[in-house]
């Protein structure tokens, strides 16, 4: 399990404790959070696209925190496939459900309708002054113009989406902890790719950093990190 802290937060004064919380992330060895994983009322869509052989591959539980003043809170827009070493992208699937209420005033989801129709776009970390969290990298070069939807969320609603819809969320101008609960699914049919000379290659270095750091993990590649991340939740676990 990681524990994230928003980086306004993190790189200040402030002495952390609970309320700095903006992320708990890898969540899959917690029975009482990962049971979300395997709700038959999620599944049950989940399956749709992966069919039924289906592993967890990222688990968050997204506290976003009220924005110190800086903007960090935002989440700039991605295609979550960026992080991913493994295809085909087809297999692969978001659900995201909202523990409350989410519109515009805490945050809510942006998405580019359309998009999960395009290609993997190089991502790198945003120019923004008040400073960006740790491996939120953004697309590079995405149509400003198109067509932005914000969905608003009662608590309990879940959205499911593919890794190359391009998406994000906004700055969260409320009190509170905005709070939701996600898995990225897999088919276990899906088989792990190198991302060398590739557009990932910039976030395959991150990790290897971080699990160096962190961890004192020597050797590893991206995919490594994920066959470490990764849960049978349904089926048989064959690839990843
Ligand atoms: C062997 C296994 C390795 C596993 C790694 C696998 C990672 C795979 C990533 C997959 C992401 C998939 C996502 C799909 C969906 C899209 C997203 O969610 S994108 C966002 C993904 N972001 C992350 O995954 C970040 C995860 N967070 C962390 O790794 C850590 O919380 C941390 C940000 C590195 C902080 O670690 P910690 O060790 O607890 O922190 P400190 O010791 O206090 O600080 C270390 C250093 O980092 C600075 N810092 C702290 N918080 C942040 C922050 N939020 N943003 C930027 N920087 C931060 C802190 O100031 C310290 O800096 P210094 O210069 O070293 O002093
Ligand atoms: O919950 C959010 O604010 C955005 C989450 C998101 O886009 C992601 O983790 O891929």
């Amino acid at each position: 399990m990681v524990v994230m802290r928003d980086v306004a937060i993190a790189k200040s004064e402030f002495v952390p404790d609970q309320k700095a919380i903006t992320k708990v992330q890898d969540f899959q060895e917690l029975p009482e959070l990962f049971e979300y994983c395997s709700l038959p009322q999620i599944v049950q869509y989940v399956k749709c696209f992966t069919g039924p052989n289906i592993m967890s591959m990222h688990t968050m539980l997204i506290n976003k925190p009220p924005d110190a003043g800086k903007k960090t809170s935002r989440h700039p827009m991605h295609q979550d496939l960026h992080y991913f070493p493994f295809r085909p992208a087809d297999r692969i699937v978001c659900a995201w459900t909202a523990m409350e209420r989410i519109d515009r005033s805490n945050g809510c989801l942006v998405v580019l309708p359309g998009t999960h129709t395009g290609e993997l776009k190089q991502h790198d970390y945003p120019e923004w002054e008040g400073g960006v969290n740790k491996m939120y990298h953004g697309v590079r070069d995405y149509d400003p113009s198109l067509p932005r939807v914000h969905l608003t969320m009662e608590k309990g609603d879940t959205v499911f989406f593919h890794p190359i819809l391009i998406h994000g969320s906004g700055m969260n101008r409320t009190a509170g902890f905005r709070k939701a609960i996600s898995c990225h699914y897999a088919s276990s049919d899906c088989y792990y790719i190198d991302v060398k000379g590739t557009t990932q290659e910039n976030i395959e270095k991150e990790v290897i950093e971080l699990a160096l750091k962190r961890y004192g993990v020597e050797e590893i590649l991206l995919k490594d990190a994920w066959m470490a991340k990764g849960r049978l939740v349904q089926g048989e676990r064959i690839n990843l």
